[in-house]
């Protein structure tokens, strides 16, 4: 039964391993019905994270909960929350099947269960066939399947899409989009916003132990607007011109000016108005990826950690939107 409840909450978590501060004050919540990206770069504190969610790790301070109590306290845990930390090692000899049954028993849960995970994965083909020949993608599938087994309300995915090819990218998203359309709740960690951008709905970005951004990854993406950005003849014209009418405008090194709040045609306007020649005009797209690395480069930088209220540098241009340096 899936009821909508389903959340995780972590609040105000930590952990440190002696000197290492791996997570800091983290606060996020993850709801049902919805793709949450997990997303931060290498060492950002991502699995320590998701072990202390999963009762594998203690907190140093601070709580994490799975549908208000902590993974120990869950009844029957396997049917709650089903889990993939990392790249399993299966019995070479033995097959997909034979595996799955084995947990399954372990569960307590039928073997149909076991053929019926198979099937939700796509490996019923080969579900004879010994795990040890299994394809990388194979083996991601297979362990999904085991997390799949006791149809959990809660899937926590740690980097299930390394190693994956683009054709599995792909199947691993509409898995994703479509367990999480039945009102159950999907954590998925990654170090590529790119390869999740079109899987998550919501974002929660950590750099270094620390949230930087919580939020709906649409609200990321408008934050981040777009620019018009126009060599003209005459720019000291054109700047206040553009200023009269509530744009703002930033020159770039090669001369350019960077226009924002308005698009193209209406800067070509404003610019005949002002009797100003435009030489050439280019969209500038909006790139989350690199906004995501501006994000998390204090991390890369090894410079000290936002504080609370950080916002992103530009990103060649002003970000503006909320939702940076805390939890919801
Ligand atoms: N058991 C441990 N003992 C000591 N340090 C640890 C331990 N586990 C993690 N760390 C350290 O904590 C920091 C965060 O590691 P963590 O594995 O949580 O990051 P991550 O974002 O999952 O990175 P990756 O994507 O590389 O797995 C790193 O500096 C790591 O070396």
């Amino acid at each position: 039964m899936h009821d909508g409840s389903g959340r995780i909450i972590a609040q105000d978590l930590s952990k440190s391993f002696g000197p290492i501060h791996a997570v800091r004050n983290l606060d996020f919540t993850v709801h049902p019905g919805a793709v949450t990206g997990f997303l931060g770069p290498n060492g950002s504190g991502k699995t320590t994270t998701l072990r202390m969610i999963l009762g594998l790790v203690t907190p140093t301070s601070g709580t994490a909960t799975i549908n208000g109590v902590p993974f120990h306290r869950l009844p029957r845990p396997g049917t709650v929350v089903g889990a993939v930390l990392e790249a399993q090692s299966f019995h070479p000899g033995r097959s997909a099947r034979d595996h799955l049954r084995c947990y399954a028993a372990a569960m307590g849960l039928p073997d149909r269960q076991a053929d019926q995970a198979l099937e939700l994965v796509g490996l019923s083909s080969a579900a004879r066939r010994g795990a040890g020949g299994f394809s990388l993608g194979m083996r991601q599938r297979l362990a999904l399947a085991t997390a799949l087994l006791g149809d959990p309300q809660i899937l926590v995915l740690d980097e299930p899409s390394n190693g994956l090819d683009p054709e599995g990218i792909a199947w691993l998203r509409g898995f994703l989009r479509s367990f999480a359309a039945t009102g159950r709740t999907v954590l998925v960690s990654s170090h590529l916003l790119r390869e999740m951008e079109h899987t998550v709905d919501h974002v929660v970005i950590v750099s270094r132990g620390q949230c930087v951004y919580n939020g709906h990854l649409d609200e990321l993406r408008a934050a981040q607007r777009s620019r018009v950005l126009v060599q003209a003849a005459d720019p000291a014209a054109l700047v206040p011109a553009l200023d009269q009418h509530g744009l703002s405008a930033e020159y770039l090194q090669d001369g350019r000016l960077a226009i924002t709040g308005a698009d193209s045609r209406a800067v070509a306007d404003l610019a005949l108005e002002a009797g100003v020649a435009l030489y050439g005009m280019q969209d500038e797209q909006v790139d989350l990826e690199q906004l995501f690395f501006q994000l998390t480069s204090g991390q890369y930088a090894g410079a000290q950690a936002p504080p609370g209220n950080w916002a992103p540098p530009a990103v060649g241009h002003q970000h503006h939107g909320g939702g940076f340096g805390g939890g919801r």
